[in-house]
């Protein structure tokens, strides 16, 4: 991966001091080879809100995601330029590393990713890794914490040590990834497409999950259904061909969008 970077190109976040913005992307462009896939993104993510980001398929909401915690420098051909900063800070700053990167940015894929192990290790398993629970005791605390934060303590408490997760319901994977997240008390959460297909996580428990983990942290969410984008949205964001089209509150996007392309998009669906 080619990080382009000239000192030049550095903008400071625009949003004022009395909103701090938890994340923000300027002039954020990605490419693969010679095709651009996302083109020179910019926006806020602000504290207790959820901004879900809506476009057709193929439009770059995956990528975006994979440019936000930079995994997706992990990828052949992949040229970055812009910036990624959170809290103000940016993201390619040598001094911070990788793993806590990915810790503060906790992104959770289209499709569920447990490691082939229990709850408890799929969890605890994190913990170690980042120091963050230094007796069973704390791991236990974390692990209670963190599936009573997506729902499924009560279900699945008697179960913690038993199957392995990839054994268990596409849904119950995809809930124990976020607890997984949560877990490591991240700064932001970002969920791509955790409501799509066969076992995705129903709309009515998705949306009572975010309006819980909102008051903690902001949530992004990548979704094709401006459906699920208006049940569970503060502000939406609209991406075409690798560019954000508009950005508003949800109301003000799904019922007078200002821009030609997010009319025609909104009124396809
Ligand atoms: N590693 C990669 N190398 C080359 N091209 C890629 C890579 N990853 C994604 N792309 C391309 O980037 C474009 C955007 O893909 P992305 O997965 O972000 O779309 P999306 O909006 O999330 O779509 P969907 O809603 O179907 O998940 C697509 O044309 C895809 O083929």
């Amino acid at each position: 991966m080619l990080y382009v970077n000239p000192i030049l190109d550095y903008h400071e976040p625009v949003a004022s001091d009395v909103a701090k913005p938890v994340l923000s992307t300027r002039g954020l462009t990605l490419r693969f080879g010679s095709k651009t896939i996302l083109d020179d993104i910019s926006f806020d993510l602000f504290d207790k809100e959820v901004l879900c980001l809506v476009g057709p398929p193929n439009c770059g909401k995956s990528v975006l995601t994979r440019c936000l915690n930079r995994t997706v420098e992990e990828e052949r051909a992949s040229v970055q330029s812009g910036h990624v900063f959170v809290d103000r800070r940016d993201t390619q700053d040598p001094s911070w590393d990788l793993p806590q990167i990915r810790r503060q940015v906790a992104l959770v894929p289209q499709v569920a990713n447990p490691f082939p192990a229990t709850i408890w290790d799929n969890i605890a398993y994190v913990l170690k890794l980042h120091r963050l629970a230094p007796t069973s005791k704390d791991i236990a605390l974390r692990i209670e914490d963190s599936l009573r934060r997506v729902g499924i303590w009560d279900e699945l408490k008697g179960e913690l040590h038993k199957k392995p997760v990839h054994q268990m319901p596409i849904m119950t994977q995809r809930l124990i990834c976020i607890a997984r997240a949560l877990a490591l008390e991240p700064r932001l959460l970002v969920l791509d497409e955790p409501s799509t297909g066969l076992g995705g996580i129903e709309e009515g428990r998705l949306k009572s999950i975010l309006s819980d983990l909102q008051q903690d942290m902001p949530v992004i969410l990548c979704t094709s259904s401006l459906r699920i984008a208006a049940l569970v949205a503060d502000r939406i964001g609209h991406i075409e061909g690798g560019r954000l089209m508009e950005i508003d509150t949800a109301e003000l996007l799904l019922t007078n969008a200002q821009t030609v392309a997010t009319q025609r998009y909104v009124e396809s669906h």
